[in-house]
């Protein structure tokens, strides 16, 4: 155990597991919680806190992301800020929990916003996508219809039959815009036939319908929809080999690890001509609050996360409807 010094900042950090209502499913499985990894930095008296969510898929668990966060609590005590964590700690969940976790005790430390601090302008209420999980194209169709008073609706696919689901959803919504993602299960042969199904429908974007191993196809074919990559894209130093296959760029927290990396990317994909969307994983509340101010500059906005949860934690995000509003202090920041 590391003991700190008087006045430094200390570190804490748990597993988080919070109960989904229903089930969720993706291409990739089911999920029926949200597990997650809360960070708390303390000192004198004042705690900031950030959570992320570890991903399997780029081999984050959730023990070594604690781990890694744990790790940091030499560097902590020592006067590592926020700016220096950046360099200390790769991009992915665990320097995200911690990136945030200092952005909000800063905050709380200037008795300030923190969109103030960043000079960031104050961030307003913004429609978020609904998430409507992988089914048969009737299960699709019935949740759909529950959900067709939405105004942006993302819709997860799975590879065989997504032409089927794809048109199910649209006759069960007509009146919501449409978002698909494939998180990876479309191939080279079924592409063309996808994105015209896609087309017929009126969706408006396609979230990585490629594996991110296997997109230089998007290269070749004329895309009649945008589409937007999640899975072939973490952070800045991803962004120019997407030049020419993506239309736009899903940014998440737990990828480019914070919202201090986030915040530059966003600036960085839009000078290269890519549309943004900010998204997230299944978590709470305290995990979409900075990605609020990313939020700002987005063209879609996938903040749904405590939307699917049984409860939110205390002080979670309002959301009215689709229309999720920016963060309390006593929530982050
Ligand atoms: C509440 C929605 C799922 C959030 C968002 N709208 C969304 O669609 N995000 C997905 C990411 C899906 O989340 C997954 C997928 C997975 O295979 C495993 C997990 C999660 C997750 O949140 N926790 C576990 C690790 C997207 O954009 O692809
Ligand atoms: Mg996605």
């Amino acid at each position: 155990m590391t003991s700190t010094p008087p006045g430094a900042v200390s570190l804490t950090g748990r597993i988080e597991r919070w109960p989904i209502a229903g089930t969720f499913t993706i291409s990739r499985g089911t999920k029926t919680e949200a597990v997650v990894v809360v960070a708390e930095v303390s000192q004198g008296g004042l705690t900031g806190r950030g959570e992320c969510v570890p991903y399997p898929r780029y081999g984050e668990t959730p023990e070594a992301t604690l781990q890694a966060i744990q790790a940091m609590q030499g560097p902590l005590a020592n006067g590592m800020d926020r700016i220096a964590l950046q360099a200390s700690m790769p991009a992915g969940a665990a320097r995200n929990a911690l990136d945030c976790a200092l952005a909000d005790l800063e905050a709380k430390r200037a008795g300030r916003r923190i969109w103030n601090l960043l000079g960031r302008p104050a961030p307003e209420p913004r429609t978020t996508a609904y998430t409507i999980s992988l089914g048969t194209p009737e299960a699709m169709a019935e949740a759909t219809a529950k959900a067709a008073h939405r105004a942006l609706l993302k819709i997860k696919l799975g590879g065989d039959g997504d032409a089927a689901r794809i048109a199910a959803v649209r006759k069960a919504a007509p009146a919501s815009e449409l978002v698909v993602d494939a998180n990876e299960a479309w191939t080279e042969d079924n592409l063309a036939a996808n994105l015209a199904a896609c087309a017929d429908a009126g969706v408006t974007l396609i979230e990585q319908p490629l594996p991110a191993d296997k997109d230089e196809a998007l290269l070749r074919i004329k895309r009649p929809v945008a589409v937007c990559a999640d899975e072939s894209v973490h952070d800045r130093a991803s962004l120019e080999g997407l030049r020419g296959r993506y239309d736009a760029v899903n940014i998440k927290l737990d990828k480019t690890g914070g919202l201090t990396e986030a915040l530059a990317m966003a600036d960085a994909a839009r000078a290269l001509g890519f549309e943004i969307m900010i998204g997230c994983m299944v978590a709470t509340s305290l995990a979409m609050a900075p990605a609020m101010l990313i939020a700002q500059a987005a063209r879609f906005v996938d903040l749904d996360g405590p939307l699917l949860l049984a409860k939110d934690r205390d002080n979670g995000l309002r959301y009215d409807g689709s229309l999720v509003y920016p963060p309390d202090a006593a929530l982050w920041g």
